[in-house]
């Protein structure tokens, strides 16, 4: 029975940390060897010309950008003005009708969460998406596990090479909750936990998987001011320890300057700034957008 109930949890995980787009380190690290990055340039990320529709409805209208290797950048916009459909491009859930998605010169369009993630791309949601029944801990090892070379039976029956490797994983874990000032609550059961901390739950699970680049689904939303200065703090020290590159949809602006070297400014699908946290401030096409909108 027990045996039953872990291999049930462990499908399910695959399921979502697929949906999540974590993919476990040394799958990336073996993806990387085999097909090296083709592109030669300081953009990571590059959108052209991507045009989305869900029926009548045009969410995204003819989207180019580019991401600097590196760089933080933040995706406003009023309600509906097409962020999360953006994101989803960019992750390989959605195909647009028209445009490409290139990362690392790799071209992704359409290609599905588990491929963005095996070339380096992983995400959170905005609405949390972790186990809320196992522990911290358990969130950010049970995925990596399930992909390590022992193969399930060897660890479910808890063979040597298993064991190795799911205690190295649950090392290289507390490592990494240590750094996010989670170590305390390691062995807590995460749906126990207050929500401001899941949130860095999930940003720990994500990072686990060693992204080149992040994308987090208003990893704000809900939080109190000091959670929020809390969690801004956590992603700049993740970005100095890693290196990576952040995309980040956020609503709160003093979070968005105080984060972000990048912004793009999305109103109804379409692009209406892309520059410097000061460049974009100052647009009159962006205060009319917000204004408009009532923000
Ligand atoms: N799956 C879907 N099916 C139909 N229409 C959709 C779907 N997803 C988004 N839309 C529509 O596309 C447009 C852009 O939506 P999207 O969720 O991308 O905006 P958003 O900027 O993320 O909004 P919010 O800030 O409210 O989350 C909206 O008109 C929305 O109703």
């Amino acid at each position: 029975m027990k045996m039953m109930m872990v291999m049930s949890e462990q499908i399910a995980t695959a399921w979502a940390l697929e949906q999540a787009g974590v993919t476990p380190a040394f799958l990336r690290r073996e993806e990387e060897e085999a097909a090296p990055p083709v592109y030669r340039g300081d953009a990571l990320l590059v959108l052209q010309g991507v045009s989305l529709a869900f029926g009548g409805v045009r969410a995204l209208s003819d989207i180019g950008f580019a991401a600097r290797e590196g760089e933080t950048l933040a995706i406003i916009g009023p309600n509906g003005a097409g962020k999360s459909s953006l994101l989803n491009v960019i992750n390989g859930i959605y195909r647009p009708q028209s445009g490409r998605v290139l990362f690392r010169g790799l071209d992704l369009t359409g290609r599905g969460a588990r491929n963005a993630a095996r070339a380096g791309i992983a995400r959170t949601f905005q609405n949390i998406a972790l186990f809320k029944g196992l522990s911290v801990i358990d969130n950010i090892v049970t995925g990596r596990s399930l992909a390590h070379r022992a193969g399930l039976f060897e660890q479910i029956l808890g063979l040597p090479r298993a064991r190795r490797e799911e205690a190295e994983a649950r090392e290289e874990a507390l490592r990494l909750l240590d750094f996010l000032q989670l170590g305390a609550f390691a062995e807590r059961q995460v749906g126990a936990l207050p929500y401001g901390l899941q949130k860095r739950v999930e940003l720990a699970r994500a990072l686990a998987a060693r992204p080149r680049l992040l994308l987090l689904d208003e990893p704000m939303a809900g939080m109190s001011a000091g959670e929020k200065q809390d969690l801004s703090d956590a992603i700049l020290a993740a970005k100095a320890r890693f290196g990576m590159t952040v995309v980040l949809i956020e609503h709160d602006i003093g979070v968005v300057m105080n984060l972000s070297d990048h912004i793009l400014v999305l109103d109804y699908g379409q692009k209406i700034a892309d520059g410097t946290p000061d460049a974009v401030r100052d647009d009159p096409r962006v205060i009319e957008a917000y204004l408009g909108a009532g923000h």
